[in-house]
């Protein structure tokens, strides 16, 4: 027996709404849909998260307390919201700062010094060795690897060294009670442009009370730009890498190495020469 299917009709009202939007409004409607995921995708994880939520809350009770008229309320939740968003570059600068400069830096556009092939392998292979010998010796230690955004505010508050980076040259530099042990060193490229640096520490509560200064200042640094660090605990030697305000932890030799080459792989350098011959080119 033959079923009658009917196709069920769009209400008038919204025929009427969909009749006015036009190609150049869906476009519209994506940019802006695109631009708050990339907002909330850069928010996720962050102290500014929680804020946002409050916000919207407070939001949603203000447009309630419009809707029934409770005028001396909606007033003050009014200015309340106002006073927030006035208050929000101050408290949120650290993350703000951050988001600036993830929309100013183009892939291409990253101050690092270019390698070949063979020198990425040969920073790889000095990294995990040196990495390797503090872990087993118990010797602190915080590596900042610089990638698109510039440290030389970082490197600035440390000693410059500009060293080609060797195991033994990087040994070296974390031997205790020497001058530039203490602090974080800072490599460009394969080389160590300073130690005894000052890094920015996290102000997140949620981290765990094992985590010292030491892993603190890691995390805080990797918050705020895209450098990827590395930190072996004098502790217990273990070996941990921040990045983007996580710290992965308990990493072995083989798990470091598999982070650290796609970080001087070569396919960023093809990019970087893509734009360098092209400024070369105009
Ligand atoms: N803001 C900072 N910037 C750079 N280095 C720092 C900073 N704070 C601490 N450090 C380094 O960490 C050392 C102190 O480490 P601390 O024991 O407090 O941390 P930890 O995370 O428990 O590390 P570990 O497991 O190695 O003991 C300092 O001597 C210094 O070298």
């Amino acid at each position: 027996m033959p079923v009658d299917f009917q196709i069920p009709q769009i209400p008038l009202p919204i025929r009427g709404i969909l009749s006015t939007v036009g190609p150049l409004d869906v476009v519209d409607i994506l940019i802006v849909a695109i631009i708050l995921y990339k907002i909330y995708e850069m928010l996720q994880d962050t102290r500014a998260i929680t804020l946002v939520k409050g916000l919207l809350v407070l939001l949603g009770v203000t447009l309630v307390c419009n809707a029934f008229e409770l005028h001396v309320i909606s007033w003050l939740l009014q200015k309340a919201v106002t006073l927030i968003f006035v208050a929000l570059p101050i408290v949120f600068q650290p993350e703000l700062r951050r988001g600036l400069e993830h929309l100013g830096q183009g892939r291409f556009l990253g101050n690092g010094t270019l390698l070949d092939d063979e020198q990425a392998r040969s920073v790889v292979h000095e990294l995990t060795r040196a990495v390797r010998t503090l872990s087993s010796t118990k010797t602190g230690a915080l590596l900042v690897i610089e990638r698109e955004m510039g440290l030389n505010d970082i490197s600035a508050t440390g000693i410059q060294i500009d060293g080609l980076i060797t195991a033994d040259f990087l040994l070296n530099v974390f031997i205790p009670n020497t001058p530039l042990h203490d602090g974080a060193a800072v490599i460009r490229g394969n080389r160590l442009i300073a130690a005894g640096c000052l890094l920015p520490l996290t102000e997140n509560r949620s981290l765990s009370t094992e985590l010292g200064t030491r892993h603190r200042a890691a995390i805080g640094l990797s918050e705020q730009c895209d450098a990827l660090i590395v930190v072996v605990s004098e502790e217990t030697g273990t070996v941990s890498v921040a990045e983007n305000g996580h710290i992965m932890r308990h990493l072995d030799t083989e798990t470091l190495k598999a982070i650290l080459e796609p970080v001087f792989s070569s396919k960023r350098q093809s990019l970087r020469e893509m734009w360098e011959n092209w400024r070369k080119e105009k």
